[in-house]
C-alpha cells in the first residue's frame, strides 16, 4: 500500500467545458472512523458508501490485525464485527499505515488504553510527519513510545490499561489529535476532556454519540470542551457514509474555472466544520447552488450545482483554515485564475501534511506559469483573470507523494494552454481512486504517460 510503487506520470491539457453529474467517494474522515468505531462496538455493523481508497484500507487492515472482523460484501459495503471496547488484541505484525496520517494518529489513540504493544510504519511521506502532537498527550495517559528521531515513524508504542484520564487543551487545531485523546478515553476509567480553542471537524463527537458513548460538548471561555466517559460500551450501527467534500472540492474549482462548465456533484457532506472551501469560493464569486438539502445519518448533505464564473481574488480569512485545511491546494488553483492577487495566511499546518503543501504548491503553480510568492504560513497568488495557464511544457510537477497536490494540478491542467504534467499521480489512489475516470466522464482528457 505504500508508495514505493512505480511512479505514474499524468498529463492533462484543456479540453473544453466540463459538463455532467457525478458522485464523489465516501468521506475519508467518516470512513476511517466507521471502521474504527464499528471494530470496537459489540455486534455487527454495516457500512455503506465506504471510501475504498488506500488510506481507509490501511485502517481496515489495522483493525483486522487487532482482532476485528472486517469484510467487504459489495462495492463500498462493509460488514464489521467488533471486539468491544477494551478488547483489541496484540497485533502480530507491524501496522502499515501507508500514506495516512488519520489512520496513524487515531489508531495510536485506540492502542494507548489497551494493554498491547503495536508498531506503526508508513511510507516516506508519512515517516516525515510529526507524531509528538499525539505521543505527548497519550504519554500523559500512560502510554510509552519508542520512535524514530523527531518523534516520527517507525514508532512502537505500549498502551496502558487502565490508562489515566486527562484534561487536555489542544495546542494545535487538529481533529486528529482531538480524536486520538477521545479514543484513548473510550477505554479509560473516568472522564477524559479535550478543549479545542478553535473548532475542528467534529465527526468523532457525532459518531461516538451515535455508537452510544457518553460524550458531551460544551462551549466554555477557553473553547469547545468535549468530555467522554470511559469504559464505554459501543453498540453496532448501520452507517451510510456521505460524499467527501474534500474530493468534491476538485470539481467545484474545475467547474468554476473552465469556461462553459456546468457540473452537479451529488450527495456531498455539508458539515459546517468541513465547508470552508465553499465559503471561500463564494467570496470569490463562484456559482455554487445547494440542491436537495437533507440529512444522512446525522450529517447535513446536499447536491451542489457549480457553473463557470469569473472569480475575484480575496484575502482568505485565516479562521476558515480548520474547515478547509485539506482544500488549500485546490483553492490556490482557483486563485491562479481569479482577477487580482489572493493572499492566504495563517495556514502553517499545511507544512506538515503529506508534503509541505505551501512549498509544493508554490513550486507547482510556478512551474505551470503562475506568479506566486511564498510566506511562512501561506501563499500570495497573482491571478490570471480567467486566462489559461501557460502549462508545464517539458517539465513535470513534483507531487511529492501527495494526492492533493497531484489532483489540484490535474485541475489546473484543465484550463491550460500547454499540458500540465505531474511526475507521479499514483498517490491519488490514497483518497480518490476514481478521480481520473470521473475527469474523463466530465469531458477532460487526462493521459497516463510512459515514465
Ligand atoms: O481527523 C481527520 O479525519 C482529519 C483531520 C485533518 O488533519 P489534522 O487533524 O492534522 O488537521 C485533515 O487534514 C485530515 O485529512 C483528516
Ligand atoms: C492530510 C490528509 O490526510 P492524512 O492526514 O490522513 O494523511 C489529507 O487527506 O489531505
Amino acid at each position: 500500500m505504500s508508495h514505493s510503487a512505480p511512479a505514474r506520470p499524468l498529463s492533462i491539457a484543456a479540453s473544453g467545458p466540463l459538463v455532467g453529474t457525478l458522485t464523489v467517494p465516501g468521506d475519508k474522515s467518516i470512513s476511517h472512523r466507521s471502521l474504527m468505531f464499528a471494530g470496537l462496538a459489540v455486534g455487527e455493523s454495516r457500512i455503506s458508501g465506504l471510501l475504498e481508497g488506500e488510506d481507509v484500507l490501511a485502517t481496515a487492515g489495522a483493525m483486522r490485525a487487532m482482532g476485528a472482523q472486517v469484510e467487504r460484501t459489495a462495492d463500498g459495503v462493509w460488514q464489521v464485527h467488533g471486539v468491544g471496547v477494551g478488547g483489541l488484541l496484540q497485533p502480530q505484525v507491524a501496522l502499515d499505515m501507508g500514506n495516512s496520517g488519520t489512520s496513524t494518529r487515531l489508531l495510536m489513540g485506540l492502542v494507548a488504553s489497551h494493554a498491547i504493544t503495536a508498531t506503526f510504519i508508513g511510507d516516506a511521506s508519512l515517516s516525515k510527519r510529526p507524531m509528538a502532537r499525539v505521543t505527548e498527550p497519550l504519554s500523559r495517559m500512560g502510554a510509552s513510545f519508542t520512535t524514530a528521531p523527531g518523534e516520527r515513524l517507525p514508532l512502537t508504542m505500549r498502551g496502558l490499561c487502565p490508562a489515566v484520564p486527562i484534561d487536555y487543551t489542544l495546542p494545535v487545531a487538529s481533529a486528529q489529535v482531538k480524536s486520538a485523546v477521545l479514543l484513548a478515553g473510550l477505554n479509560t476509567p473516568g472522564i477524559t476532556r479535550v478543549i479545542e480553542p478553535v473548532p475542528t471537524r467534529d465527526h468523532s463527537e457525532r459518531m461516538l454519540r451515535g455508537f452510544g458513548a457518553q460524550l458531551t460538548v460544551e462551549e466554555t471561555p477557553q473553547g469547545r470542551m468535549i468530555a467522554i466517559t470511559g469504559e464505554a460500551e459501543l453498540r453496532a450501527q448501520n452507517i451510510e457514509v456521505p460524499g467527501d467534500p474534500s474530493s468534491a472540492g476538485f470539481w467545484m474549482v474545475a467547474a468554476s474555472v473552465v469556461p462553459g462548465s456546468d457540473v452537479t456533484i451529488r450527495n456531498v457532506l455539508m458539515n459546517p466544520t468541513r465547508i470552508g472551501l465553499v465559503t471561500a469560493l463564494r467570496m470569490m464569486g463562484a456559482s455554487i447552488d445547494e440542491l436537495a438539502q437533507r440529512d444522512v445519518g446525522g450529517e447535513p448533505v446536499a447536491d451542489l450545482r457549480v457553473r463557470h464564473a469569473a472569480l475575484t481574488a480575496i484575502e482568505v480569512p485565516p479562521d476558515l483554515a480548520p474547515s478547509m485545511i485539506d482544500e488549500y491546494p485546490i483553492l490556490f488553483v482557483a486563485a491562479a485564475f481569479a482577477r487580482g492577487t489572493t493572499v492566504a495566511r495563517g495556514a502553517h499546518e499545511l507544512r506538515v501534511k503529506e508534503s509541505d503543501r505551501i512549498a509544493a504548491m508554490a513550486a507547482a503553480l510556478g512551474l505551470a506559469g503562475v506568479r506566486v510568492s511564498e510566506h511562512e504560513d501561506g501563499l500570495s497568488i497573482e491571478g490570471r483573470d480567467g486566462d489559461p495557464l501557460p502549462g508545464t511544457r517539458d517539465a513535470r510537477v513534483a507531487s511529492l507523494l501527495d494526492h492533493r497536490i497531484a489532483m489540484s494540478m490535474a485541475v489546473a491542467g484543465m484550463h491550460a494552454r500547454a499540458a500540465v504534467t505531474i511526475d507521479d499521480a499514483a498517490p491519488i489512489a490514497t483518497s480518490y481512486p476514481a478521480f481520473v475516470d470521473t475527469a474523463r466522464a466530465l469531458g477532460a482528457l487526462p493521459q497516463w504517460m510512459n515514465r
